[in-house]
């Protein structure tokens, strides 16, 4: 187990009003490895359990054990560090700096993290940029890249600190279908080396290679559904299939 959410929920307090119940007392394991994806209508609370459950958002009630230690006991600066160097983010878009070239976007969080020679770091950049087929855009700036080219550059910053998790929300949101398939193809490489990933989704195609689904509805994860890892391509269309299935069987 690497991170493990028990009686999580979240409130948001509403001027004159009842607050908004967004969690309600979520119960999730995430094993180490594990490559995990959540679905649900719209405000049905999944970038709030992920905002929760990778300590960037305080839970109203619950506790987050993550890596073995109680997130809620941590100091800001405790969680800080942990999010730097054991947790990798992606975002609907890459939100990369307009001032530095893709290579620095990808080692900045690197000099602030680990202890590690600029040496190192950047041969870390490199590696990263060659398997995300960026490497010939290292120098250049954001406006020289494509959204699905911006997005590579946001998995190797992600990964740039060598993290336990990536924490996905919506990140082939932007991207057309064929970027968002190559994208997926690429988290499916970096889980198959051992990176636990979770991602947040509206898009069956992209549930559909991940490992296992988490279905919310109003707060709530009211099903859960296993794929198994995705071993080939071959196989895609019967899992894009079932979960189409699945999702019909829901009433969200
Ligand atoms: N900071 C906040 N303050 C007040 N309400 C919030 C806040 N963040 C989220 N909410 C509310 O919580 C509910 C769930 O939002 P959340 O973004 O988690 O849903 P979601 O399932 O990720 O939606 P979407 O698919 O549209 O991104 C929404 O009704 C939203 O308005």
């Amino acid at each position: 187990m690497i991170l493990k959410a028990t009686g999580l929920s979240k409130s948001f307090p509403i001027e004159n009003m009842e607050p908004q119940h967004v969690l309600k007392n979520i119960q999730l394991t995430i094993n180490k490895g594990e490559f995990v994806s959540v679905m649900g209508a719209s405000g049905s609370g999944k970038s709030t359990l992920l905002y929760t459950i990778s300590g960037m958002m305080q839970p109203s009630a619950g506790t987050v054990e993550f890596a073995g230690e109680q997130l809620n006991k941590l100091t800001e600066e405790q969680l800080t560090s942990i999010r730097l160097n054991k947790m990798g983010f992606v975002f609907q878009q890459a939100n990369l700096l307009k001032n530095f070239n893709l290579k620095d976007n990808i080692i900045l969080s690197a000099y602030l993290g680990k202890k590690e020679s600029q040496k190192e770091i950047d041969k870390r950049a490199v590696q990263l940029m060659k398997q995300t087929g960026v490497h010939q855009l290292a120098l250049k700036d954001i406006t020289q890249a494509s959204g699905g080219q911006l997005q590579r550059v946001s998995i190797c910053r992600a990964l740039i600190n060598k993290p336990e998790i990536i924490f996905g929300d919506e990140p082939t949101g932007a991207l057309n279908s064929k970027s968002a398939s190559e994208i997926m193809m690429l988290f499916n490489e970096i889980n198959q080396n051992g990176t636990t990933i979770l991602l947040v989704t509206h898009d069956a195609k992209v549930a559909s290679k991940t490992e296992r689904i988490l279905f919310m509805a109003d707060g709530e994860i009211v099903s859960e559904k296993y794929l198994g890892k995705m071993k080939d391509e071959s196989t895609l269309k019967e899992r894009e299939k079932q979960v189409a299935k699945w999702l019909n069987g829901l009433d969200f």
